[in-house]
């Protein structure tokens, strides 16, 4: 529209003023133009109009939407060499065993589980996107470890479709291990589009990658304890309701089993989906409250507690990392086959959702104690009602069906868990190990 526009304002002025009219502006401009280029051409204001008008031609051919997404030139991919890291990244070294597409390797879950399954023997090629949602000193960090481990890490996003149609070109990929997520539940408020962009468009652009890969890949993917938004019946279970989401983020996670449940019905994909409920520990993500509440701590920086009216400090279910590593893996090695081929459903497939959490809800003032008593500094506490940003004021897993049919048994309490944590972020942090009390040497003896 806007270019037809463009086109009638330019077709609507006279030839009188495209050439014509107002000569002394018209040698203003050539006479400029020839006194700093002996060879300058001059400069009508129709040639200006001319040239305006291609310009904005050439705005909107690149700009529409219509045009075929390009490759960010930062992404470097493909080549010999690279197909050769890939495949050797996402080889089985000892059967049986799986390979798997890792997406969001380089985050906190990703990594963990990326490890585990490497060290196991499974194949494991991982991909990221390395975006600016959080430090990404700690991503790359993240990915050196991985890289120590023997996983590639493929720099790239899930929305790239001619990226993950060559990844499954190189590799026939058993199964797919989708954690890469616009995460958070508050920055949703200043930040809406990047969750529909990574947790629903993405998704579907994965999924649809997946459904016409030859063989189909089982799918293992991050739901999230939000999708329970409002319930107040407690424990959550997979059979309760889940239609009054409180935030954003989790109406993308909602979107999310919604959209699976789609692609395992229409085209045969295995797709189970795990309701992680506030993963915590090493090497874990600083937007979340434990994280920097860890660093504001040792800064002698305020910490706000957030309290729902009546109801006392807020709370919740919080995981440690290693159960959630446990559970996805179970899930991986549980997950049937998907069933359709050349994009066409055969049969049957198997769709799941699971719950993983710790069963026992912790209040965030505990959670603060707890840091405390491991950082050996007293916290700065301000307490404050609960804001109107997507907050719940709990939340709390029934796992029964987790540990029927995955075996998942999650065995570290917070305190167990936010020592590990805190031992890990006085190591990566130099500077943090002076502001704590810590004798480092006193912990290491402990744990
Ligand atoms: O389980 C989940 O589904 C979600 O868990 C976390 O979300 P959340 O539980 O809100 O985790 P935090 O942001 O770390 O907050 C933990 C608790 O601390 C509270 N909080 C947070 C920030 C703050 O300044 N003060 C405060 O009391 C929150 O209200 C919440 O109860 C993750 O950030 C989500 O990505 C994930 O999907």
């Amino acid at each position: 529209m806007s270019q037809l526009k463009t086109i009638s304002i330019l077709d609507n002025i006279p030839s009188s003023t495209q050439s014509k009219s107002k000569p002394e502006k018209l040698s203003y401009y050539t006479h400029r133009c020839r006194s700093n280029f002996p060879f300058a051409i001059p400069i009508s204001k129709f040639s200006l109009s001319c040239i305006l008008f291609l310009s904005l031609l050439l705005f909107y051919t690149f700009k529409s939407p219509s045009s075929p997404p390009r490759r960010s030139l930062a992404v470097d991919w493909g080549g010999a060499a690279w197909e050769r890291r890939v495949r050797s990244s996402a080889r089985v070294r000892s059967r049986p065993g799986h390979s798997v597409l890792v997406t969001g390797a380089a985050g906190f879950v990703g990594m963990h589980v990326s490890i585990a399954l490497k060290r196991r023997g499974d194949g494991v090629l991982g991909l990221d996107n390395f975006n600016g949602y959080y430090d990404q000193t700690l991503k790359r960090a993240r990915q050196g470890m991985l890289e120590r481990t023997g996983v590639f890490v493929v720099e790239g996003d899930i929305n790239d479709k001619e990226l993950l149609k060559k990844l499954f070109d190189v590799v026939s990929f058993t199964h797919v291990l989708h954690l890469a997520a616009q995460a958070g539940v508050r920055y949703a408020i200043q930040n809406p589009s990047s969750y529909v962009h990574s947790n629903i468009a993405g998704f579907v652009n994965l999924l649809e990658v997946c459904k016409s890969a030859n063989p189909q890949p089982a799918i293992v993917w991050a739901s999230s304890s939000s999708v329970y938004g409002l319930n107040s019946k407690l424990p959550f279970s997979e059979k309760d309701r889940t239609d009054n989401p409180a935030s954003l983020y989790a109406a993308t996670k909602k979107a999310g089993e919604e959209i699976a449940h789609t692609y395992n019905h229409i085209y045969g994909l295995s797709i189970t989906g795990l309701r992680f409920f506030t993963v915590y520990g090493p090497w874990g993500r600083p937007d979340m409250a434990y994280y920097f509440f860890t660093k504001d701590i040792l800064n002698r920086r305020p910490i706000t507690i957030f309290e729902a009216p009546g109801h006392g400090s807020v709370a919740r279910d919080f995981t440690f990392i290693d159960d959630v590593v446990k559970g996805c893996i179970a899930a991986l090695d549980t997950a049937k086959k998907s069933t359709g081929s050349g994009g066409k459903k055969k049969g049957p497939a198997q769709l799941r959702i699971y719950n993983l959490g710790n069963t026992s809800p912790v209040p965030v003032s505990d959670l603060v104690s707890i840091l405390e008593k491991h950082l050996k500094v007293k916290a700065i506490r301000k307490v404050q009602p609960m804001p109107r940003n997507g907050d719940v004021r709990f939340t709390h897993a029934n796992i029964s069906l987790a540990q029927k049919e995955l075996g998942y048994k999650p065995t570290t309490d917070l305190e167990a868990g936010l020592k590990k944590f805190v031992r890990w972020y006085l190591s990566y942090y130099p500077d943090a190990k002076k502001k704590s009390a810590w004798d480092f040497e006193v912990l290491d003896c402990i744990s």
